[in-house]
């Protein structure tokens, strides 16, 4: 059965960061795809500035066009807000179970706050989780420590945020080269975050 990560964000916009991390997952992890799910509203994240939903995800399509093993997934644009996790999951196993296995990607900052996840034992319990370094600072829980459903992977650290790119294209400074390119000429061209 194919292993498929999915990694959940908001994408405002994809950066290479994001490209990055699920390149390497696919390419050096045993994870046969990515999936970057773009999530209308997450749960404890402000929505100002938030572009509409189909924006968000034609971007991720144009950044990963070129990646056969790269794929958006739009499952929760018909799902009640805010986008819990396990309810995602909980819909695409009825929809993809049969065929594919599915596991989380996150970044260790993700992790710390985990354990306030709607029904983050049940999501542990039924999925594996793919987790990559990130400069945090904080410590990880105790209990997920050790866990044998946490796997660590080695993927580089890029410490770039869409935060940055909104505030600083708006300031009107070059940050082209954190974008795929052909996600900063679809930005540019519909004068997003200006
Ligand atoms: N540079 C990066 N390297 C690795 N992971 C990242 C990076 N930037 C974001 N992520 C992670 O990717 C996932 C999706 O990113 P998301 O678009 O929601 O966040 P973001 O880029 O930090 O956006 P914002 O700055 O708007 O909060 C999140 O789990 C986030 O922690
Ligand atoms: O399920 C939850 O309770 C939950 C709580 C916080 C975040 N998430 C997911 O994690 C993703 C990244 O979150 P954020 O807020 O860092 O962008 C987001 O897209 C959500 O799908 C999920």
């Amino acid at each position: 059965m194919k292993k498929t990560g999915l990694f959940f964000g908001t994408f405002n916009p994809i950066h290479i960061g994001h490209l990055i991390i699920a390149n390497h997952m696919a390419e050096f992890s045993d994870l046969d795809h990515v999936w970057f799910v773009v999530t209308p509203k997450s749960p404890f994240k402000a929505k100002q500035t938030l572009l509409g939903d189909h924006h968000r995800y034609q971007m991720v399509l144009e950044a990963t066009q070129e990646y056969p093993k790269l794929e958006p997934c739009d499952i929760e644009f018909k799902l009640p807000q805010p986008n819990y996790t396990i309810d995602t999951l909980t819909h695409l196993q009825e929809r993809y179970g049969d065929s594919r296995q599915f596991a989380l990607i996150m970044g260790e900052d993700n992790l710390n706050g985990f354990h306030k996840w709607k029904n983050y034992e049940a999501i542990l319990e039924y999925y594996q989780l793919y987790v990559y370094p990130r400069i945090s600072g904080q410590k990880i829980a105790e209990a997920l420590k050790d866990h044998p459903k946490i796997h660590r992977v080695a993927a580089p650290v890029m410490e770039i945020s869409s935060t940055f790119i909104r505030r600083e294209h708006k300031a009107g400074k070059n940050i082209r080269p954190l974008l795929p390119e052909s996600v900063w000429r679809y930005m540019d061209e519909m004068n997003f975050y200006r």
